[in-house]
């Protein structure tokens, strides 16, 4: 079993990092895992001395073991050598007594062109010439936007995009619909971002549409369910510490905390995965929305979805299934897949699972897990901006104020605050914060947003209207297998 990835809800599965990645998610509903994680370590020593693509490389190699090298580092070049518009790739910024790891310099603004900038490269050494795949992904906006920008024209790949209608903010939908290529189909759901994931995971195991769309065909992944999406997210935890070593703000071995704005809870697992890797990190501080799930776990061991969904300022983390949490049990339950399996039916079946008190103890010895209203996001906003002149994206200001809430209990490490997306992907609760006139059409918006603060605007963002824009598409839930058959005929007919 030493290096092959099994599932989180049968240990029997055992199968290499290429595998994993083509097929996403495992047969019996389970994500794929590597069972001995903390037996890999990453040497730290030498971080000072390496650029971002040679930390990337150490994790990818010891992660990926199937891949050659001339294989990672052919993706790690494909991915980041011109796609992001900051050469640190992920810069991390100094703001009063914390510091910004800024995810958001990628060519859709969003933390999520880390993976999916690296998926396409990873999955293209993957798949071979007679091999076709049809890449299914439930967005809440983000993930969408980024899996289409990287998937685009890559050959034998096909991408169907699912996002909640009213679900994701303006420019986020302007996004998905001006970044279309031959192989690219997105479309609105009326549901919300776990009925897209739900039955976007429902679909890779329906077999009538596994016959439908024939054997050369598969189904894969852009969510960070896939193995391939979440790996590359590890690497800025790692990063980040480096650029804190090389400000001289630590020394070798000093642990830190990271803050995660969580929705499907990739970013933050990435975080444990890299503390599991020998990263110091003394806590992993989990900051939700008012789709607080996870932080009502926190105070009973008890996840009860059974609650209204709330649409929040902050989209992106509008979950209340996060779907990598189950990694997370798996790890806390020493790799017990019939335990994880039990109790993922149960949240399947009932919308609730509880976990056993020790587990509960040993997931809060890594992680703290608050929440934040939509007032305080607003709030956040402004403060911050008035008094350090730094401007966060609501996701962000989510992760201030729980940070700022955590602080109070532990006034000994320096504290890293992941920024998940720029904030002109957010121009109207951004304005609202800011006290700003609602302008009178998104792009005025945009520009005084930027004549207050002047945060630069991404170009990418910049020239959304310089680009024609596809007709929105909207389904039932009920017609998303019909979608993804009807899409895999028109590209491979
Ligand atoms: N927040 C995401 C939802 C999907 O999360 P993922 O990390 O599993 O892709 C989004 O913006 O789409």
């Amino acid at each position: 079993m030493q290096n092959k990835y099994t599932s989180t809800r049968n240990d029997k599965v055992a199968i290499d990092a290429k595998a994993a990645i083509y097929k996403g998610f495992s047969d019996d509903k389970g994500l794929f895992v590597l069972p001995n994680l903390k037996d890999i370590k990453i040497n730290i020593d030498n971080l000072q001395t390496q650029s971002y693509g040679e930390i990337a490389y150490q994790i990818l190699k010891v992660l990926l073991p199937d891949f050659s090298a001339e294989e990672i580092k052919a993706s790690i070049q494909g991915a980041y050598h011109d796609s992001f518009d900051d050469d640190k790739i992920t810069p991390l910024k100094k703001v009063a007594d914390f510091h910004i790891l800024e995810l958001f310099h990628g060519p859709t603004s969003a933390f999520k062109d880390v993976g999916l900038q690296m998926l396409p490269q990873l999955m293209n050494r993957v798949i071979n010439d007679e091999e076709r795949v049809m890449i299914l992904t439930a967005t809440s906006g983000d993930t969408g936007t980024a899996a289409l920008k990287g998937f685009k024209d890559i050959n034998n790949v096909g991408i169907s995009v699912f996002y909640p209608e009213n679900g994701v903010s303006n420019i986020q939908e302007k996004q998905m619909y001006t970044t279309f290529g031959k192989n690219t189909n997105v479309t609105a759901i009326s549901g919300n971002f776990d009925d897209a994931q739900t039955n976007v995971k429902k679909l890779f195991n329906d077999e009538t549409l596994k016959q439908a769309i024939g054997k050369n065909v598969s189904l894969s992944s852009a969510n960070s369910i896939n193995i391939g999406r979440l790996i590359p997210q590890i690497v800025y935890y790692f990063d980040a510490y480096k650029q804190l070593l090389q400000n001289g703000d630590i020394k070798n071995g000093q642990k830190v905390n990271f803050t995660v704005p969580t929705g499907n809870f990739g970013n933050v697992l990435a975080g444990y995965y890299a503390k599991l890797m020998g990263l110091p990190i003394n806590k992993l501080i989990i900051a939700c929305n008012q789709n607080n799930v996870i932080a009502d776990f926190f105070n009973h061991g008890v996840y009860d979805r059974n609650r209204d969904f709330i649409k929040t300022l902050a989209p992106s983390m509008d979950i209340q299934i996060s779907s990598n949490f189950e990694r997370l049990l798996y790890y806390k339950s020493n790799g017990n897949a019939d335990y994880v399996k039990s109790i993922m039916q149960n949240l399947e079946t009932t919308g609730r699972m509880q976990v056993e008190p020790d587990i509960l103890a040993s997931i809060k010895d890594d992680f703290y897990c608050n929440y934040c209203s939509d007032e305080d996001i607003k709030k956040e906003i402004r403060t911050v901006f008035d008094q350090y002149g730094y401007l966060m994206d609501p996701h962000t200001a989510v992760g201030y104020k729980v940070m700022r809430e955590y602080q109070k209990s532990d006034d000994q490490h320096l504290n890293i605050l992941l920024s998940t997306a720029s904030p002109y992907k957010f121009i109207q609760a951004v304005s609202k914060a800011l006290g700003l006139s609602g302008g009178s059409s998104d792009q005025e918006s945009i520009q005084n947003i930027h004549a207050k603060t002047g945060f630069p605007i991404p170009t990418n963002i910049e020239n959304l209207w310089k680009q024609t824009s596809q007709r929105p598409s909207h389904i039932a839930v009920k017609d998303m297998k019909k979608y993804v058959e009807n899409n895999v005929k028109e590209l491979w007919k």
